[in-house]
């Protein structure tokens, strides 16, 4: 019995080649795929398709060449389907169905169904594999931290603008100016520069001045959001059916990377706690106490006035932190980095530069606001007001229009079909079933000459020439109307024909806060330093599949002005 045993043991080695072992796991690859395929929502053949097509050889094409022509479909169907007005499908990665991308004449009619209908979490969360990168279905599925964002975020600007000033001022002296004199040029790495400033801007809306200097709080956050983008491109790649076991296993450094964050998050949330306790329960030490205007506060009185006792849990909080820092961190950095690389390609003949510094410096000077000495190391100066930052009209129209031919995504607005019964198209008649997404055009919109005269054209002035030419005419000759058509090239409003904060009512709740930061920091840039021209052609990014991968190896060279305008 036991030489038979021993025999056949031998045997199973035997055929336990290394060959044998890699052909079982591409066939179990391969199956894991068929399997996924058969299981995805199938659309109408009406609906026409980018790419190679239809079909099991075109299907593998299409699987092949995502990664690399993705967005030439997308250009290719918006000439071809957009723009008569149709929709048209769009190959996904390996583990998504596809996408339908809608033409602009639908957008309402998409973004006006009902969240049961379709919905825009269900739909992030997909293609963000939240549920292995948030740690755990559960922050993965609450919109709790959405509903802080929209109910406070906006409406505490006012409150939070000096506060934003002084890490504005800190981390870009730090990220940007550290070691320049007024004599000579430094070179500067413009990603990193902006990896050093954003996340402690965000931070200081997010849990306050305690905690957004520190380094290892910050390092963590950033690594987290890294980490959350590598898994990304990862899973896009394995088949859904393997993600319980492949998400959990590529996100593991998530929960190292959060761990970290709450040595330092943790102790200051338990504290706030502490505070509105010993507040609520006529402690006459707190009689004169108010909290901090952050996220922290924020959703402890949400919690409070709903009673929603779970989200006082420290550990919660500093979980519900995690997608607002994923939502806030590279979108801005981008943004940024965007901004300047296409401001310093701009002609130097055309004065830009010089225009931006210009405005900032009178504005600052007519609304701004006296610095007091010694507010966080700061010294005083004049510093920036909400009123102030509204009226940077030239800065506002710098950076919308690099976030419109500057794209960092070419379809947005991604949404999931979740009703039963799935959703039928009014205008083309075509029916699909639930679990199908669709989107919108983002890369042909925005260079639409249809929409945007010269639309490959930087024209950093181009929304704030008639706001500038409005603001000059005498009071008699302004007609409300038209000022108010004219607040609409502002960067935050969001349209039809401009989608980078997305549009209708999940368009970003964060782009008011952003719109703040991004002018502080570059104005404090223009006002304190010199920034040289790049020569040659400005840095392009690359694509891989729908993801854009930025010239992060960018540099600029800066240095110290000789009469800082600011401070
Ligand atoms: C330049 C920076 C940013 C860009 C370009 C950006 C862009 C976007 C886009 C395109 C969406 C999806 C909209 C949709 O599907 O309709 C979105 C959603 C969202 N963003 Fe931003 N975002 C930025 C910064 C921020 C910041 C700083 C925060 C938080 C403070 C934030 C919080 C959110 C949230 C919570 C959502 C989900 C909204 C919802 O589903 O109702 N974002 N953002």
């Amino acid at each position: 019995m036991a030489d038979h045993q021993l025999s056949l043991r031998a045997q199973l080695l035997d055929c336990l080649t290394i060959g044998r072992v890699i052909l079982s796991i591409i066939l179990f690859f391969i199956g894991s795929f068929v399997l996924d395929y058969t299981w995805r929502p199938s659309y109408p053949s009406s609906i026409p398709m980018v790419g190679h097509g239809r079909g099991l050889v075109n299907t593998i094409r299409n699987i092949a060449n995502y990664m690399f022509h993705y967005r030439e479909w997308v250009i290719e169907g918006y000439e071809k389907h957009s723009k008569s007005d149709r929709a048209f499908i769009i190959p996904a990665s390996l583990s998504r169905p596809h996408d339908i991308v809608l033409p602009r004449s639908q957008t309402a009619w998409l973004l006006e169904r009902p969240d049961h209908i379709v919905s825009a979490h269900e739909a992030h969360n997909d293609v963000l594999y939240s549920d292995y990168n948030l740690l755990g279905r559960e922050n993965a599925r609450t919109t709790w931290y959405n509903r802080v964002i929209h109910k406070f975020l906006a409406r505490n600007l006012p409150v939070l603008v000096p506060g934003l000033d002084q890490e504005v001022s800190h981390s870009v002296d730090v990220a940007f100016g550290a070691g320049t004199t007024p004599d000579d040029y430094k070179e500067v790495n413009l990603w990193n520069a902006w990896l050093g400033v954003v996340p402690q801007v965000t931070n200081r809306m997010l849990v306050g001045r305690d905690i957004c200097r520190n380094e290892e709080f910050n390092k963590s956050m950033v690594a987290f959001v890294d980490a959350f983008v590598l898994n990304c491109l990862i899973l896009n790649l394995i088949p859904k059916i393997l993600h319980p076991v492949f998400g959990r296993l590529v996100t593991t450094p998530n929960w190292w990377h959060w761990r970290k964050a709450t040595k330092h998050s943790v102790p200051v949330i338990e504290k706030r706690l502490r505070d509105f306790a010993r507040k609520e329960a006529g402690d006459p030490a707190y009689d004169s106490w108010t909290p901090p205007e952050d996220f922290i506060t924020w959703t402890i009185r949400l919690a409070k006035a709903e009673n929603a006792t779970a989200e006082l849990d420290p550990y919660t909080i500093s979980k519900r932190l995690l997608p607002i820092q994923f939502a806030a961190i590279h979108t801005t950095v981008l943004t940024g980095h965007g901004v300047l690389l296409d401001l310093l390609s701009s002609d130097p003949a055309d004065g830009v530069l010089e225009g931006l510094r210009e405005e900032a410096a009178r504005v600052l000077a007519e609304d701004g606001e006296d610095g007091q000495d010694g507010q966080d190391g700061q010294g005083g100066g004049r510093r920036w007001t909400k009123n102030a930052l509204a009226r940077l009209y030239r800065l506002d129209s710098a950076i919308r229009e690099s976030q419109r031919v500057s794209n960092f995504s070419a379809t947005l607005v991604e949404r999931k079909v979740v009703a039963p019964e799935g959703l039928t198209n009014p205008a083309e008649g075509w029916h699909v079933p639930q679990g199908a997404y669709l989107t919108f055009n983002l890369q042909g919109l925005h260079h639409d000459p249809e929409l945007y005269d010269r639309p490959e054209e930087y024209d950093a002035f181009r929304f704030s020439r008639p706001r500038e030419a409005y603001e000059a005419l005498p009071a008699e000759k302004k007609d409300p109307e038209e000022g108010l058509r004219l607040k609409k090239l502002g960067m935050v409003t969001t349209g039809d024909a401009h989608l980078a904060f997305g549009h209708g009512r999940h368009a970003c709740p964060g782009r008011f806060f952003v719109a703040h930061e991004l002018k502080m920091v570059i104005a404090h840039l223009l006002l304190n330093y010199d920034l040289r021209h790049l020569t040659g052609e400005r840095p392009r990014p690359k694509w891989v599949g729908g993801t854009i991968i930025p010239p992060t190896e960018a540099t600029i060279q800066i240095k110290k002005r000789k009469a800082a305008t600011a401070a």
